[in-house]
């Protein structure tokens, strides 16, 4: 689903990846660790086709990404959702539907809502009232709602609490269990073994290590982490 052969992008002259390459199947949930500036959010804006790539190639469903075309398969949800404060959930998943050329009944725009994990009671409230978990479903529903292939996530669990955290992992696996693919940057160790089915580490600009989450467990992935970068 996800292929990246011989990735590498440059700022200023200093590298920000470094020759990765990696691939990721159809239902994986890709958990990519690393300290700051270690290139994950690099990767994921090199998919999206917000930055062009000094080398290298990424593929996804073996189509070439193109950064001029925006992926109609591909949804992005940034750790921060950037929502309409004064409009509700419903409103807010019909403007984004729409921006991507879907076209819904507010009872379908409800379903999706369900089905990112928001409760009933929330879809006509205002967004100014939402939590951050909350936004995020909003994001989650976007995705579902155009029908997304590829969910990139960048740190989705920064600031969640845990009851949030294990609500995100279970939308999560039923995503995959609908036949989606999830890529996401964390440094949630505890949640990528969790919610993950495999797992690279970066380290300045390479990937150095890729596992498969039914290898490892937490602690011996804090381990390996801290040995590796
Ligand atoms: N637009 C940019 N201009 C210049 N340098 C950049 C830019 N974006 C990223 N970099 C640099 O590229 C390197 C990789 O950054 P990136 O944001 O990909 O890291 P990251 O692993 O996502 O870090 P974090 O965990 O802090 O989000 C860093 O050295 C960063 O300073």
């Amino acid at each position: 689903m996800l292929k990246a052969i011989n990735l590498s992008k440059a700022y200023n002259g200093k590298k920000a990846l470094n020759d990765i390459s990696f691939h990721v199947e159809q239902g994986e949930i890709f958990c990519l660790l690393g300290q700051n500036g270690a290139g994950k959010t690099t990767t994921i804006n090199l998919f999206l086709g917000f930055i062009k790539p000094d080398g290298g190639s990424a593929f996804i469903n073996d189509e070439e990404i193109n950064n001029s075309a925006l992926n109609q398969k591909v949804a992005y949800i940034p750790e921060i959702v950037q929502l309409y404060g004064n409009l509700s959930g419903v409103e807010n998943l019909d403007f984004f539907s729409r921006l991507a050329g879907f076209t819904y009944s507010k009872d379908e725009l409800s379903e999706f809502l369900s089905q990112a994990g928001l409760q009933a009671e929330a879809h006509y409230l205002s967004l100014s009232s939402y939590s951050k978990g909350m936004r995020q479903k909003v994001g989650i529903a976007v995705a579902i709602a155009k029908n997304a292939d590829v969910i990139f996530m960048d740190e989705p669990t920064s600031g969640l609490d845990p009851k949030a955290t294990a609500e995100f992992t279970s939308i999560c696996k039923n995503l995959v269990a609908a036949g989606k693919t999830i890529f996401m940057a964390t440094h949630d160790i505890f949640n990528a073994v969790n919610v993950g089915t495999s797992i690279g580490i970066m380290k300045e600009g390479s990937l150095v290590q890729q596992i498969q989450t039914k290898n490892i467990n937490a602690e011996q992935l804090k381990q390996l982490y801290l040995e590796t970068i």
